[in-house]
């Protein structure tokens, strides 16, 4: 009889690195937005891959930083919880890299009991030798991680290193239904992929001071119908987004619109609109209500 094993795999590591593009990779399904800019990740997103014997509920956590408001203080609380509570640890790092920017979070990963597997990411842009130095490097920083030279993005290595968290997790029963594949819920992910748009298509301080909301979310037999806020800290920043006649914004609605339609598999109809919400990342209760108070 074969055993039943589960547990929690919770992936850390300097914004950027790659670490929604892994796990996507690993789950098959676009649950973390990524883009190339720093902090995409703010919350902390569960990908549940299950088969017969097994279920590895993965988390991926926000870039680890040293926070400058409160919103990057309450995404820091996301990191430090991923840090006690997995039964392996992916700690993420990039060719070229050189360790956690809070040394804190460093001393934790190199004392701690629960297995680590440091994942040497982009190796599809570094050189052999350059990687042999790199792999080196980490040997004399965490000696008792299992190292793994990765490309998220192209998929190599990555089928590997699932093979070893399954080795390494525990028995156990299932978690959650094997047919759950995250534990957000639907109007997280249209958050989500509007907020992306943003972060592709406006520059400088816009992406980080955008909060989406969706407001209402119909789905019928044949259509959703969302509707949906973009909220910004500044009457200045809501000019920005709409653009002229509204250009800007029609942009992010039809990408985030297509996004959609292939997550949900049906067609979907996205309505925006923007609205001012002052100084929504310093304040407490906005904070909770767009869900990242989660004490
Ligand atoms: N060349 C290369 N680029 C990669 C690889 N993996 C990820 N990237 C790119 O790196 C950038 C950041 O990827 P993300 O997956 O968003 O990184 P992250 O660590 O989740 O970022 P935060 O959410 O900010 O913490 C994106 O532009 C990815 O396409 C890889 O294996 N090779």
């Amino acid at each position: 009889m074969s055993v039943h094993k589960a547990g929690f795999v919770n992936i850390i590591g300097n914004p950027n690195v790659g670490k929604s593009t892994l796990m996507n990779a690993l789950i098959g399904e676009k649950l973390s937005i990524i883009t190339s800019k720093a902090q995409t990740t703010r919350h902390r997103i569960f990908g549940i891959v299950s088969g017969d014997d097994f279920q590895v509920v993965f988390s991926d956590t926000p870039g680890i930083i040293k926070p400058a408001y409160r919103l990057q203080e309450s995404m820091m609380d996301f990191v430090r919880s991923a840090l006690d509570d997995a039964d392996v640890l992916v700690y993420m790092v990039e060719i070229g890299e050189k360790q956690l920017k809070d040394e804190h979070f460093f001393n934790k990963l190199r004392h701690t009991d629960i297995p680590v597997l440091l994942l040497l990411n982009k190796i599809d842009t570094s050189a052999q030798d350059e990687l042999e130095t790199q792999v080196t490097y980490w040997k004399e920083q965490l000696p008792d991680a299992e190292i793994y030279p990765i490309s998220a993005l192209q998929n190599f290595n990555v089928r590997e290193v699932f093979a070893r968290i399954l080795e390494l997790l525990p028995e156990s029963p299932a978690f959650y239904p094997k047919d759950m594949i995250t534990d957000k819920p639907e109007r997280f992910f249209v958050n989500e992929a509007v907020r992306e748009k943003i972060l592709l298509f406006y520059k400088k301080e816009i992406p980080y001071s955008v909060e989406v909301e969706t407001e209402e979310f119909l789905e019928e037999d044949d259509i959703i119908r969302i509707r949906a806020v973009i909220m910004v800290e500044r009457d200045s920043q809501k000019g920005i987004i709409i653009g002229h006649r509204g250009s800007a914004l029609k942009r992010v609605g039809i990408a985030a619109r297509k996004d959609l339609e292939s997550f949900f598999g049906k067609q979907v109809h996205l309505e925006l609109f923007v609205k001012v919400n002052k100084d929504w990342r310093s304040s407490e209760r906005q904070l909770r209500r767009f869900g990242y108070d989660h004490k």
